[in-house]
């Protein structure tokens, strides 16, 4: 009798501190938090539009986007921040450089000083990272890859990771670059044969395609079909997760039979099942001495670094250890694609546009392709010479940067400047504002001018690349900026020597942000086969 009442008093005790502590953690974060940081930035001068309960300003940014977004632009110009940051452009008018709004619950402070972006990003690599909501938004598939990770974790992997793109490592992709080019411009030719000789075509889908077929051969190598087919799956995934707001949302939702859940539990298992054959298949491969190493793709790189790593700490590290890390290779590998290919495409996809608007330019790099390379696919000799077109695709991603804002929340207080930021806020760079920032690039910043990416420029005030940062800066910066701009440059400069190209007349200019910056409705071009 005693036991049962001491039992029942135990148990009452230990699920009134389960609510009491559930009350507690929900209040520290919906309110004491962002209240505590709130007035902590104010005492510091940096105030923003007031937010509403629970909803914090999301209603007015999207008021605002919706309008500025629906129509198209009038002309073909470049003056978008207006249309795609609209909030940026009204609160930074009303509160100034520095000002704080809220996305829900969660407080964001949005600056523009270069000089404080650099300092962010070069001494609080581990201090300051990716926030929890964002880490949720993708983990499905991405998972805990490079791209989402933080602190320790993070800097593990950058270690694990990094010689996968450096030196003669990173050299030897640029075959399988030439190659995909010539397949995907052969089938573009033999559909132009056949439709006659001026046709037009949305270029982004065949950027996009091409970008695909490109890292799935430089991860695969010799299992690139599987690999084509995983990265299939992994985009239907990835638009799955992207409708998660229409889908019923509450704390446990996730773990709801749902048709929904259910779907993308399944797509994420035959995903991982795809990832774990071709794994398993290497690792037999090297087991039964059938080979001496994993392989020269980005794959194989992994896996061999993961054995160093292995034979460091004394070999094995444990099945449990080991276990671990094939799923971090598997989400390294989900990354990698996510990551690297869409990224590229646009920035592909608006280099055309801008040369195909401007043909003076188009002609310029032409004639220093023809003159660099011959009639021969550029090699890794002539890419440094390609100056001309490295100031295109500069300036392409200054206009069009594919990553619009990064984002970067303090897990701890940091010095930031003159400003205290504590833990706990997210701090946003709105890095297409700053690209289009007339006090930083001067009077013509809205125009596509690569002269400002000259040599000669660097030297000025507002050219070179001191308010640049498309590629993010820092230790976290994106690891695989060499592979992107090689890529870029083989591809446009096999594209260019090929076809001349202009906008068709059916090209409708509406970019329009959905996680990178696209255009809503394709890029049309008419292209004209070269002799
Ligand atoms: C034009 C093409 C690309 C652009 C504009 C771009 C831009 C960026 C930016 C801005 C970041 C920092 C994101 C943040 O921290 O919030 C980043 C990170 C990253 N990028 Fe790229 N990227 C491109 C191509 C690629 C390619 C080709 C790959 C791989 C094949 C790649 C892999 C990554 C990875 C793994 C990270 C995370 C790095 C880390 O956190 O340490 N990117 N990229």
């Amino acid at each position: 009798m005693e036991f049962t009442a001491t039992l029942c008093s135990t148990v009452f005790v230990a699920v009134g501190f389960f609510i009491l502590k559930t009350v507690y953690d929900t209040l520290t974060c919906y309110y004491l938090t962002p209240r505590r940081i709130r007035s902590v930035m104010e005492r510091q001068g940096v105030r923003g539009p007031e937010p509403q309960p629970l909803l914090g300003n999301l209603p007015d940014l999207s008021t605002l986007i919706s309008h500025s977004t629906a129509g198209d632009c009038d002309s073909v110009h470049h003056d978008i921040v207006p249309r795609l940051l609209p909030h940026f452009v009204l609160w930074s008018r009303q509160y100034g450089k520095r000002f704080i709004y809220w996305n829900g619950i969660e407080p964001r402070m949005c600056i523009t000083e270069t000089e404080l972006i650099k300092e962010l990003m070069t001494k609080y690599s581990t201090k300051a990272g990716k926030s929890w909501m964002q880490q949720q938004g993708s983990k499905h598939f991405i998972g805990q890859g490079l791209l989402m990770a933080n602190g320790q974790d993070w800097h593990h992997q950058r270690h694990l990771v990094a010689p996968a793109f450096m030196g003669d490592r990173l050299k030897s992709y640029a075959g399988h670059m030439v190659e995909c080019t010539e397949k995907l411009l052969q089938t573009m030719e033999t559909e132009m044969a056949e439709l006659g000789n001026c046709h037009e075509l949305e270029i982004g889908e065949y950027m996009t395609r091409l970008t695909a077929d490109i890292i799935s051969r430089t991860e695969f190598d010799s299992s690139y079909e599987k690999g084509k087919q995983i990265f299939h799956l992994l985009t239907v995934l990835q638009r799955l997760c992207a409708q998660a707001s229409k889908h019923l949302c509450f704390p446990g939702s996730r773990f709801l039979p749902s048709k929904y859940n259910r779907e993308i539990k399944s797509l994420k298992a035959e995903v991982e099942r795809l990832l774990m054959e071709i794994i398993q298949s290497r690792k037999d491969g090297v087991e039964i001495g059938r080979g001496c190493s994993y392989g020269n793709d980005l794959l194989g790189v992994l896996l061999n670094q993961l054995q160093n790593n292995d034979g460091k700490n004394g070999g094995g590290g444990g099945s449990n250890k080991n276990g671990m890390d094939l799923q971090l290779i598997m989400d390294e590998c989900k990354t990698f694609f996510f990551a690297g290919h869409e990224t590229t495409s646009l920035l592909l996809t608006w280099t055309v546009m801008l040369l195909a608007s401007n043909p003076d330019w188009q002609e310029k790099v032409r004639a220093e392709v023809n003159q660099v390379c011959g009639s021969q696919p550029p090699t890794l000799d002539h890419l440094p010479k390609l100056t001309v077109l490295h100031m295109v695709i500069n300036e392409s991603l200054r206009l069009y940067p594919p990553a619009t804002v990064l984002p970067r929340m303090a897990f701890e207080d940091i010095k930031l400047g003159d400003l205290h930021v504590p833990k706990g806020l997210s701090i946003w760079i709105p890095v297409l504002a700053i690209h289009h920032s007339h006090e930083l690039w001067g009077k013509d910043a809205n125009e596509f001018n690569p002269e400002r990416f000259s040599p000669a420029a660097k030297k000025t005030t507002t050219g070179g690349g001191r308010h640049f940062f498309p590629f993010a800066a820092g230790p976290r910066n994106c690891i695989g900026q060499s592979f992107a701009m090689m890529e870029a440059k083989i591809i446009l400069a096999m594209l260019i020597a090929k076809f001349s190209f202009t906008l068709s007349p059916n090209y409708r200019h509406a970019p329009v942000i959905v996680l990178t910056i696209k255009p809503k409705y394709g890029v049309q071009v008419c292209l004209k086969p070269l002799k």
